[in-house]
């Protein structure tokens, strides 16, 4: 089965995240994560920047990996995975493009008629800061199956501590 891999940037400010209205493509009227098809030698982190600038013309130097979503549809030999990224520390103010208008939006006030019906189960994880995996199945636009994990954080690196050798007594 073929992977499709979508980078996506979910931008906060306090109480408040940053979502796109799309004007036209495959999310045509739905309000979702600044993000897109990733191309090819880019990483998913540049990506995921570089649509929230192209987007929203909001600049961030930075965004942590939170979440990984897989959906599938029905009838289509086609995975998407959505790769989410989080931030919070950006410069300049959205603006409105030709593909996509932004907009601030309280986290207890999400558009959520006008989301992707698998958001619900991931979006408040997501922007509490904490990890999430998850697989839906769509048909059409109607969700057929949510499966939705936290994993725990990965462990601290820990430098490697050089334990001293015994020296046995003379
Ligand atoms: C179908 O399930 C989806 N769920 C969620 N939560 N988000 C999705 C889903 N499909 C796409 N998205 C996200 C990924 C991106 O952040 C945006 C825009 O995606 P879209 O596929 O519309 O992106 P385009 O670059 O316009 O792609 P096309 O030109 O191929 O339509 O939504």
């Amino acid at each position: 089965m073929r992977i499709a891999r979508y980078p996506a940037i979910l931008l906060k400010k306090g109480d408040e995240v940053l979502l796109g209205l799309n004007k036209k493509g495959f999310s045509k009227n739905k309000w979702t994560l600044f993000g897109g098809f990733l191309q090819r030698k880019e990483t998913l982190l540049d990506a995921a920047i570089r649509y929230l600038k192209e987007q929203s013309g909001i600049t961030v130097e930075k965004a942590e990996k939170i979440g990984k979503i897989e959906v599938k549809f029905g009838g289509v030999q086609e995975l998407i995975q959505i790769h989410v990224f989080l931030a919070e520390t950006f410069t300049g103010e959205p603006i409105e493009t030709r593909e996509v208008l932004p907009k601030w939006f309280n986290l207890g006030e999400l558009p959520i008629s006008e989301m992707w019906s698998d958001v619900p189960f991931w979006f408040d994880q997501v922007a509490g800061g904490k990890r999430v995996k998850a697989f839906f199945i769509y048909e059409n636009e109607t969700l057929l199956y949510q499966d939705v994990d936290s994993p725990p954080p990965p462990p601290p690196l820990q430098p490697t501590i050089q334990q001293p050798t015994a020296v046995s007594p003379v």
